[in-house]
């Protein structure tokens, strides 16, 4: 249950409305090669619209750090949406200021303006007291619908509720209940894979959920520092000397709380960090010496899918392997085709994971994808999100 006001409490009719959106879209020369994100926002922007808003769309691209940067600016966004919804974007090169207030100030019911990159103001990610008001001052209602910007508090994502009646949008709402339900009340057997390269990225992560699931899979670069807690030997492979003990803890801790923890029994090793690596399928107790795991092996791949397609709920973060290379790629290409295939509910939480069943052409086959990387993996975490809390209860 979802207990913050939703833009569907409130009369929008004729008000001027400041939706912060999350277009932090991948950008190559000038042109958006992936538009999730934008396609995501639709929805909410489409309603306000229909509703006879006036729809004034903010968000950040990029890590501009305060500066403006030609590069970052939304104009290419811009002309993006207005092809994907059918109408006129009025695109601004500033976000605040007596310009754009009589921009705004002027625009009809159902027109759609985009504001400039926010964060090319130094005041936004330090959640900026003046620069709140600023964008407060554009608008009637405050709809934050940038749930992959939801665990930022600043000035657009935090500070602006503080001043107009703030409420989500119908994206935000989506990922909240459907992540919140899967780690509140999830249907059993209930699974989570955890990938990635780093143990460090995702402590958190697995602490909290050893107190959720049935099966918890590990795979990818950070398995490896798991293999060393169980004493074997990596070669070459990724180790955080440093996790070792953590690992060993998760291992200990999972016992004790029933969580049946898989980690993986074979491996693909190759000579060196390279896609025309010499390689070899080994047993996690046989890693030679002066080779390195790039990817779960064929068994291991093959126990993950049964489990996976046993499962009434599968939450999935991070890779099996360096998927980007083909020869290291079977692991996650497994796991992502068990994803499409098992009659559980499947959630992809963002980030790499979401670019893989991309790649691997499942991606339509996945319940949710989820829009926010580090948002979605606080959330896995068990905290609260800024963006979130800021806005009015219901
Ligand atoms: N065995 C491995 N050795 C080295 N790198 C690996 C290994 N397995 C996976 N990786 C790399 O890990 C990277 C993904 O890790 P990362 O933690 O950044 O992703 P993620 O968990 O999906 O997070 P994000 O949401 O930030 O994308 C991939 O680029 C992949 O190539
Ligand atoms: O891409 C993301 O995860 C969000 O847009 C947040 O971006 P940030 O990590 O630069 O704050």
């Amino acid at each position: 249950m979802f207990l913050k006001k939703t833009m569907n409490d409130v009369e929008v009719k004729g008000k001027r409305v400041f939706v912060r959106v999350d277009f932090n879209v991948p950008m190559e020369n000038g042109e958006i090669t992936d538009d999730t994100r934008i396609r995501a926002a639709i929805p909410t922007i489409q309603q306000l619209v229909n509703s006879g808003a006036k729809v004034i769309l903010a968000s950040h691209l990029g890590r501009p750090k305060g500066e403006v940067k030609e590069e970052l600016r939304l104009t290419a966004v811009g002309h993006h949406l207005s092809k994907l919804i059918g109408q006129p974007v009025i695109k601004l090169d500033e976000s605040i200021g007596e310009e754009v207030e009589t921009t705004v100030g002027n625009i009809k019911e159902g027109d759609i303006v985009l504001l400039e990159n926010v964060r090319f103001h130094k005041g936004e990610e330090k959640n900026d007291e003046e620069l709140s008001k600023s964008f407060a001052k554009l608008a009637d209602i405050y709809v934050n619908d940038a749930f992959g910007a939801a665990h930022r508090a600043h000035a657009s994502t935090e500070g602006i509720a503080k001043y107009i009646p703030a409420v989500s949008g119908l994206l935000m709402e989506k990922e909240l209940n459907v992540l919140g339900k899967a780690l509140s009340n999830p249907e059993r057997p209930f699974t989570a894979i955890i990938g990635g390269a780093k143990v460090k990225d995702k402590i958190g992560v697995i602490e909290n959920l050893l107190d959720k699931v049935d099966h918890l899979i590990i795979g990818g670069g950070l398995s490896f520092t798991f293999t060393k807690a169980q004493g074997y030997s990596i070669g070459k492979s990724l180790l955080e000397e440093d996790k070792i003990e953590l690992a060993q803890g998760f291992i200990e801790k999972a016992k004790e709380k029933g969580v049946q923890l898989h980690m993986p029994i074979d491996t693909v090793v190759a000579n060196e960090f390279s896609k025309d690596a010499e390689t070899k399928v080994v047993s996690i107790e046989d890693i030679p010496e002066d080779w390195m795991g790039l990817d779960i092996g064929p068994k291991t791949a093959e126990r993950y899918a049964e489990i996976i397609k046993q499962s009434k709920l599968i939450i999935w973060n991070g890779p099996m392997g360096v998927f980007e290379m083909d020869k290291f790629a079977n692991g996650t290409k497994t796991v992502a085709q068990a994803m499409a295939e098992t009659e559980g509910y499947t959630i992809i939480g963002g980030g790499d994971s979401a670019a893989a069943v991309e790649k691997f052409e499942v991606a339509d086959q996945m319940n949710h994808i989820s829009t926010g990387g580090g948002a979605s993996l606080e959330l896995m975490e068990g905290k609260q999100l800024p963006g979130i809390i800021a806005l009015n209860d219901k």
